[in-house]
């Protein structure tokens, strides 16, 4: 049942999970990779491993569309020892989850070997991830964004930040520990509310002065530490466009890895007026779009032309930013309550 170590959990562990679901299968059978290095050790010999060069995943392109592929553990053996690795390199892997049949799913980063060689060897580039994330379908992009926010995290927390000593991470990469006082360090994200703001019939959108022309979304910005999500959205909105919230509905989540690891939390609020005050040191512009006008905005599939007088349109993020979900649920809403 289990291909990735089972053999190493004990009798009882092994019938409680013939019971489960394959999902509750897999959670615990990942818990126990993350836990317990062994076990994790074992997982390696069997896993899978999604490829990664200084932070950039490695994509195929097949006909007109790319993959994500993951090499086996012999390939990536036989990848080290090719480029005169030590195969205990394998181990600088961090865990991102298992397959269905509870084979481990591990990422790692190549950044130490030539790029150009493994490029020609694996059939593919390394990308960037901006770009990678545009070019895969949406669906495969999740588990992209996790295996390089991970290895990301490891990067830039090689030293404990109170005795300035090395961190060592433990197998699975789901913690480091202080090598100086054996403080433990875990991987982090930063809360971000996303809140599509509507009043009557119209809803805000806005944009940043750093934004791709004609880009207009929700709005969004950091919680502060201490403050609850729905104190975020309340002090944001006020901050960034001047308008007191009325009431305030929670969608949906999303991890989203730019420029660092954030956890976007998204809403619906209504406002209680609809007069702007604009805070041109936040957004460049906000303003109110009927459900004609986002319509149109949601056609366009990708950065549109420039048109005769040299503006460019409006239009909205991409289907695997959190905004454009907000977006078209509020169309949806507004659809059905014309039919009312
Ligand atoms: N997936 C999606 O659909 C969308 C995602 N986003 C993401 O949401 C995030 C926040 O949006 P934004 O409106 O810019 O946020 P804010 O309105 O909070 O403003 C950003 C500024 O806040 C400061 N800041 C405070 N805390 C942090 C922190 N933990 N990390 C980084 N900066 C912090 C920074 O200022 P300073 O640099 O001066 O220190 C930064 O420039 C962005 O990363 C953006 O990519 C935004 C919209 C849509
Ligand atoms: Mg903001």
């Amino acid at each position: 049942m289990f291909s990735g170590g089972v053999g190493i959990l004990s009798p009882v562990t092994s019938v409680c999970f013939r019971l489960y679901s394959s999902y509750i299968k897999n959670a615990r059978y990942l818990f126990h990779l993350k836990e317990n290095d062994d076990i994790c050790r074992q997982a390696l010999k069997l896993g899978s491993f999604y490829l990664f060069h200084n932070l950039s995943p490695f994509l195929r392109n097949i006909g007109s569309s790319y993959s994500f592929p993951a090499v086996s553990s012999s390939e990536l053996h036989k990848i080290l020892i090719e480029h005169e690795r030590n195969e205990q390199m394998m181990e600088e892997s961090v865990l991102i989850g298992c397959s269905d049949s509870c084979s481990a799913e591990f990422a790692i980063d190549l950044g130490s070997l030539e790029r150009s060689r493994l490029e020609t060897e694996l059939g593919g580039k390394f990308t960037d991830l901006r770009k990678a994330s545009l070019q895969l379908r949406v669906k495969d992009t999740p588990l992209m964004s996790q295996a390089q926010a991970l290895l990301r995290w490891h990067e830039s927390h090689q030293y404990c930040s109170k005795t300035g000593k090395p961190t060592q991470k433990n197998l699975s990469g789901s913690k480091r520990v202080c090598q100086g006082n054996g403080l433990i360090y875990y991987p982090q994200m930063s809360p971000v509310i996303i809140t599509l703001v509507s009043h009557r019939k119209r809803c805000l959108l806005a944009r940043q002065d750093s934004f791709p022309a004609g880009m207009y979304t929700a709005l969004s910005g950091f919680c502060d530490i201490g403050e609850t999500l729905e104190e975020t959205v309340r002090r944001e909105v006020a901050e960034e466009v001047g308008l007191e919230v009325e009431s305030i509905r929670y969608s949906a989540s999303q991890h989203w890895p730019f420029p660092n690891s954030s956890l976007m939390l998204a809403c619906h609020a209504t406002v209680l007026q609809e007069e702007l005050c604009i805070n041109t040191a936040e957004i460049e512009s906000a303003k109110w779009f009927s459900l004609e006008e986002v319509e149109e905005a949601l056609k366009w599939q990708k950065v549109p032309p420039k048109q005769e007088d040299g503006t460019v349109p409006v239009w909205v993020p991409p289907k695997l930013a959190i905004a454009n979900h907000l977006i078209q649920e509020w169309v949806q809403e507004q659809r059905s309550h014309l039919k009312d």
